[in-house]
């Protein structure tokens, strides 16, 4: 088995719902947001170039996460949904994998110490 990894990323505003009042990410605030895309396939699926799958076929990702995500409030943007970074690693991997087969998981980072991964 193969897994490949790329890394993007965005810088969003938002706030999480459900959490107590005093807590601080139930307030407006912002991140730069990591998100990395993994993709695997068994040895006998590789391209012929020896490819998972090439790395620049992941360039409508990028732009999707430029139009869609950057300098956005993601409260906004993700239908009926409080934006957890587990939230979003889920989000992402739905609305992804229909498009790239071999996506594995999704991680998402919202501060240099935290990730969350989507891997169903
Ligand atoms: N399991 C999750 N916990 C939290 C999430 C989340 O998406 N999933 N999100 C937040 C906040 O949005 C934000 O990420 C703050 O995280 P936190 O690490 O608590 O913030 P700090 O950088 O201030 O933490 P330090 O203690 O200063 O390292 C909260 N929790
Ligand atoms: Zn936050």
């Amino acid at each position: 088995m193969f897994r490949i990894t790329k890394e993007f990323a965005f810088s969003a505003s938002h706030r999480l719902d459900h959490l107590a009042q005093d807590h601080q990410c139930a307030r407006l605030h912002g991140h730069n947001y990591i998100v990395q895309l993994e993709l695997s396939a068994d040895v006998n699926e590789l391209t012929t170039a020896g490819f998972v799958r090439d790395y620049g076929d992941l360039s409508d990702f990028k732009k999707w996460i430029d139009a869609e995500l950057d300098h956005r409030h993601l409260n906004d943007v993700i239908p009926d949904c409080n934006p957890s970074a587990e939230n979003m690693a889920m989000w992402i991997y739905t609305v992804w994998s229909e498009r790239f087969r071999e996506i594995s998981a999704v991680r998402i980072s919202e501060t240099p110490k935290t990730w969350a991964e989507y891997r169903p």
